[in-house]
């Protein structure tokens, strides 16, 4: 069975409710529909009525399951403005304010009822950008207890592979820490451990990834990651971890027995900690455009309930299996 199809059974089996905000977007409504039809997850879709079903019909897609959320008719707003308000007004934020964000903003709308406890999980990004996606749900979710800091990771699952748990990786960040320090990428590697260990299973090994391999070349560059190496040596004594390496001995055994001969992880990794949002963003979008592989993100860890972010270049088949991860993700929060 695929990952991702594991991720669809496992959801299947405890219904979450996820929030899609960018009902506007036709691959979100036809992500719906396919939701609906797999039974993966409830969901809420913010906008207008009439559009969502107008706009639904002309793609020839049933989202009739869907709960359906109009910020401009909607019973709660009142109270949602107010929690919004009471959250944010030591940095500014207004009741009048606080209304013009809600009716304006369908992710923040959807990210306050979530806040709310009025679902489980929320998806969106396939028509905004990834600052704009993240940033209401940093402000308003915020860390979960006991996390450094949130980051974003992605699923990888390349096709035809033998490196990594059969060509599935975890790859972070890719998505939200520009440029990480060593804590950070210390912590980025422990939440991305615990995010590969429960979405795909096994232990994680995790390449702290650089251009240098154990000393092979000299830098500030590098030693940020031989520092991060030591940080989480130190912190998280139990993470199976190694650096600094580049990604042919992290991955591959035969380069890895040549460049990092004993590591405990070059040539078996399958949790790449990218040392800057440069290589990591674009090391993912390499795979999954040149190697064809899946990629589901980015997904955030080490935030208070589950929010996952899209690329505005994703397929609505992406948006389907993000909304099964977040359902996933939303069961394993209510343990
Ligand atoms: C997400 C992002 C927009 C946040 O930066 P910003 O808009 O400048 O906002 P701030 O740094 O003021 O952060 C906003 C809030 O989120 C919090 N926050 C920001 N990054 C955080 C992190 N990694 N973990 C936890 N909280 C974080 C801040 O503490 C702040 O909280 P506050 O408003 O209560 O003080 C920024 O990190 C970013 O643009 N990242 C890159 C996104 C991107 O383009 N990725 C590539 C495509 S996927
Ligand atoms: C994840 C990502 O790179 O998002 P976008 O393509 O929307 O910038």
């Amino acid at each position: 069975m695929s990952f991702i199809e594991g991720i669809k059974e496992k959801a299947r089996q405890d219904v979450k409710t996820i929030v899609l905000p960018e009902s506007e977007d036709e691959r979100t409504l036809r992500a719906a529909a396919q939701v609906l039809r797999e039974g993966t997850a409830k969901l809420i879709l913010i906008g207008n009525e009439e559009k969502i079903k107008a706009d639904a019909a002309s793609y020839g897609v049933d989202v009739s399951g869907a709960r359906i959320v109009d910020p401009e008719n909607c019973a709660e707003l009142d109270q949602y403005v107010n929690l919004l308000y009471e959250l944010r007004k030591a940095k500014g934020m207004t009741p009048e304010k606080a209304k013009e964000t809600l009716l304006g903003d369908h992710t923040t709308f959807g990210v306050v009822m979530l806040k709310n406890n009025e679902a489980d999980g929320l998806v969106s990004g396939a028509c905004h950008s990834t600052a704009n996606t993240l940033r209401p749900a940093l402000q308003i979710l915020r860390t979960a207890p006991g996390a450094k800091l949130v980051s974003a990771f992605f699923v990888m699952d390349v096709p035809n592979c033998e490196y990594g748990n059969h060509g599935t990786f975890v790859f972070a960040d890719c998505g939200l820490n520009q440029d990480p320090d060593s804590e950070q990428l210390a912590a980025i590697a422990a939440d991305s451990a615990k995010s590969y260990e429960s979405l795909v299973g096994g232990q994680a090994k995790v390449a702290f990834i650089s251009h240098s391999t154990k000393g092979s070349a000299k830098h500030a560059l590098v030693d940020k990651v031989v520092n991060a190496v030591k940080a989480a040596h130190e912190e998280y004594p139990e993470l199976v971890c190694d650096g600094e390496l580049q990604v042919d001995a992290a991955i591959v055994p035969s380069v890895a027995a040549s460049k990092a001969p004993g590591s405990p992880v070059a040539g078996q990794a399958n949790v790449l900690v990218f040392p800057n949002l440069d290589c990591g963003n674009s090391a993912y979008k390499l795979v999954q455009r040149l190697a064809k592989a899946e990629a589901y993100g980015p997904m955030l860890q080490g935030i208070a309930k589950p929010v996952n972010d899209l690329s505005r270049g994703c397929s609505y088949e992406d948006i389907v299996g993000v909304v099964a991860i977040t359902a996933v993700q939303a069961q394993l929060a209510s343990k």
